[in-house]
């Protein structure tokens, strides 16, 4: 799926100068959207991304509501596509893709490889990690500093 990249520039995120200046990544950055609190951490797979990582459970998050405030955040100069993740344990996570243009998805697969990048880069999970979603589960390897594999089943959604 290629090489992940992660400076502001590249996202892209329009940030305060003083926190963007020299980063090469930004982690859990927050934001506000409407009541939320919400910590994330961005990366590119050609594609931008968001990524945060909560307590409860996905399914209980209220993604039709938060997901088009994030996506359509002014920090975003290009709108972005937003992921909600909660560890399971060191080798699977859950989660739900907020899609740019599209809304919620049963699957995103630039989507479950920013999880797998985010989840390594906060040391939450390995090289290797299972991402459960809606429409099911993909398998993300990435070792830090390569190109990201995606592994999964493809079918018609609709
Ligand atoms: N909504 C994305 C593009 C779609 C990504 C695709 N569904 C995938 O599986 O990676 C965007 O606007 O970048």
């Amino acid at each position: 799926m290629g090489k992940p990249r992660f400076a502001p520039s590249d996202i892209p995120v329009n940030l305060d100068p003083a926190i963007s200046l020299n980063r090469q990544t930004i982690i859990n950055y927050a934001i506000h959207p409407g009541d939320f609190r919400l910590f994330l951490t961005f990366v590119s797979m050609g594609n931008p991304h968001a990524v945060t990582f909560i307590d409860q459970p996905v399914e209980e998050f209220p993604l039709h509501n938060i997901g088009p405030l994030v996506e359509r955040h002014p920090i975003f100069p290009k709108r972005v596509n937003f992921e909600v993740v909660n560890i399971r344990d060191d080798g699977n996570l859950d989660a739900r893709v907020w899609e740019r243009g599209s809304g919620e998805t049963m699957a995103c697969g630039t989507g479950a490889c920013a999880i797998g990048v985010a989840s390594r880069l906060l040391g939450h999970t390995g090289d290797r990690v299972a991402v459960h979603l809606p429409g099911g589960t993909l398998t993300i390897d990435w070792d830090g500093t390569d190109e990201v594999y995606l592994e999964g089943p493809a079918g018609r959604g609709f």
